[in-house]
């Protein structure tokens, strides 16, 4: 292991594809879902800013500080029950400096408690600019004799809107390190159809579905046989763009945000999955760890938030799978 990866404790098994661990993980504990790791001040109990003000002072240390008493108990919480988390790394930038920090001790935090972790980065620009963001967070920097795992994330979300010279460094990081990435297609947001769903003269098609294709394309030096490490970003949002790019990507696995705080539901997403019930993984941020805020969960109340958050996922569990008749 290089200098400064973290140890992790999914071992690697046979498998040589980061996709495979993640599947294996989904299948070993029955849950095509992700929790989204996305802290914020309204977000967190008041007791736990308190306390870390009392601490730090009214600082960004202090918010951050409290990020990670919030995000370290909902961890605990529900670790067992889920493969992987998707810590949003803009929460953390808020924060500056004390935010990132926040953000790499989040991580190694839940590799070693066995889950996986997608950095929700959305990065992608020139090829030069894509190959430091890749290396900063999937791949390895070596300084001087010494080599270095900086965020170690497992998997990371790109924007592939600069097109291949955005995706291509992060395909190279996932070939060389067995890591993966999940490519926006059609995201899950209101206006994301004033780009994505213009249909282009060339195709006839929507700009979405040439991303598909180009999906497909950016993923098969990754595959050995079933899916590849390159995955796509579909919204829960929307639901029959899902079953149709379910059908033109076949070799891609499908990151699904939108569900809960955005509305998606779980006979929505039916057709995300392929026929074997995989295909698919449902991430849910806000209806998760303020979960304790909602109407449903106010039982817990501020103190219990972790346990309100791991009821949250049960129910998501039990949406989802039922809907998927499992
Ligand atoms: O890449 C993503 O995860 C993503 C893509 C997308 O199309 N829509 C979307 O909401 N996301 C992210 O998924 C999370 C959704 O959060 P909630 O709406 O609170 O569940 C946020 O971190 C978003 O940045």
């Amino acid at each position: 292991m290089a200098e400064g990866q973290f140890a992790g404790i999914i071992e690697r098994g046979e498998e040589t594809q980061m996709i495979k661990r993640l599947i294996r993980e989904i299948q070993k504990k029955n849950a095509p879902i992700v929790v989204g790791l996305d802290p914020q001040m309204a977000l967190i109990p008041q007791k736990l800013l308190d306390k870390n003000y009392q601490q730090y002072g009214q600082t960004l240390e202090g918010a951050a500080n409290a990020f990670w008493d919030f995000n370290r108990a909902i961890i605990d919480a529900v670790c067992d029950l889920i493969p992987a988390v998707k810590p949003q790394s803009a929460m953390y930038e808020r924060l500056g400096l004390a935010g990132e920090a926040v953000y790499h001790k989040t991580i190694s935090y839940a590799r070693d408690k066995g889950l996986l972790v997608i950095g929700d980065i959305k990065r992608g620009d020139i090829g030069s600019t894509s190959a430091a963001y890749a290396d900063g967070h999937l791949g390895l920097v070596t300084v001087g004799e010494k080599v270095y795992a900086p965020f170690g994330e497992d998997f990371a979300t790109v924007n592939p809107y600069m097109g291949t010279d955005a995706v291509g460094p992060f395909v190279d990081v996932c070939k060389a390190q067995d890591k993966g990435i999940f490519v926006l297609v059609k995201t899950s947001n209101p206006s994301s159809g004033e780009f994505q769903d213009q249909i282009l003269a060339e195709t006839g098609k929507p700009l979405y579905e040439s991303v598909a294709y180009m999906v497909e394309k950016w993923g098969e030096e990754t595959r050995e046989d079933g899916y590849s490490d390159v995955g796509a970003v579909v919204g829960a949002t929307y639901p029959r763009q899902g079953e149709r790019l379910r059908e033109l990507m076949p070799h891609t696995y499908i990151l699904v945000p939108g569900y809960g705080a955005q509305g998606g539901r779980g006979f929505d997403l039916t057709h995300f999955f392929d026929k074997d019930g995989l295909g698919a993984i449902v991430n849910s941020s806000r209806g998760i760890i303020a979960a304790y805020q909602k109407d449903n969960y106010a039982g817990f109340g501020a103190e219990h938030f972790a346990e309100a958050s791991r009821q949250a996922v049960l129910d998501m569990l039990a949406d989802i799978n039922g809907a998927l008749g499992r």
